[in-house]
């Protein structure tokens, strides 16, 4: 089974992929959790950028692509063949909406990666409002980022909200205490 869980920064991604990891473990499952961007080298190299300076969006996108292909390659489809739970913290959904928020046509961008990458039995869109979440990272910053950085932010929302309609996606309104959030998701798995 492979489960995505997506959703802006300070939605309880990580915090919910632990619990579901145990969740799934303590029935017996063999579980792989992992995250994109990935440790590997692509993935360091836009981990890196955050810090020394923004890449290009055109250069972005193609590192996300080719830490995905490699992601893929190596971790997520041996882990699906093998029949083991695949739970990611973040996916091309990610890219849809962040290099999308950027300028890129989510459509485009989808339609790119599904060329290669498996879509998910199960994607978890965690939804909270953008000043909650923000509060959440602790994130501040001076008056021009913080308007430039939830304007962003606010985009990449809308963008994974309009995936709703999906039928393998469930939203998940993350404005709860850690514990329903998880129940929800539980639910949604039965
Ligand atoms: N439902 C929740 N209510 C309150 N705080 C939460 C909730 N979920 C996560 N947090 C806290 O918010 C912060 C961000 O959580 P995290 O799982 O790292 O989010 P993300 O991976 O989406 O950025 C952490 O300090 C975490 O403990
Ligand atoms: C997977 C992915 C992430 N991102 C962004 C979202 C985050 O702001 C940033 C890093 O991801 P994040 O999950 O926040 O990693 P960390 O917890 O180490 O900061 O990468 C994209 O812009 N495109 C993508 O395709």
């Amino acid at each position: 089974m492979f489960i995505v869980l997506e959703g802006i920064d300070g939605t309880g991604k990580s915090t919910q992929v632990q619990l579901l990891a145990d969740w799934f473990r303590s029935q017996g499952r063999e579980v792989v959790t992992s995250r994109e961007p990935t440790d590997q080298p692509w993935g360091k190299k836009l981990r890196e950028s955050a810090a020394t300076g923004r890449l290009s969006p055109e250069d972005e996108l193609e590192y996300f692509l080719k830490d995905r292909k490699q992601h893929i390659d190596e971790l997520i489809r041996p882990a699906l063949d093998a029949g083991k739970v695949v739970i990611l913290d973040r996916y091309y959904f990610s890219t849809m909406a962040y290099q999308g928020s950027r300028g890129f046509n989510p459509r485009e961008i989808r339609a790119k990666n599904e060329a290669f990458a498996p879509r998910p039995d199960h994607l978890f869109i965690l939804d909270l409002d953008v000043d909650a979440a923000r509060e959440r990272i602790g994130a501040r910053g001076d008056t021009t980022n913080e308007f430039e950085k939830r304007d962003s932010l606010a985009k990449c929302r809308e963008i994974f909200l309009g995936l709703a309609e999906e039928p393998f996606v469930h939203v998940i309104d993350t404005n709860r205490p850690i514990a329903e959030v998880q129940a929800s998701l539980r639910e949604a798995l039965q």
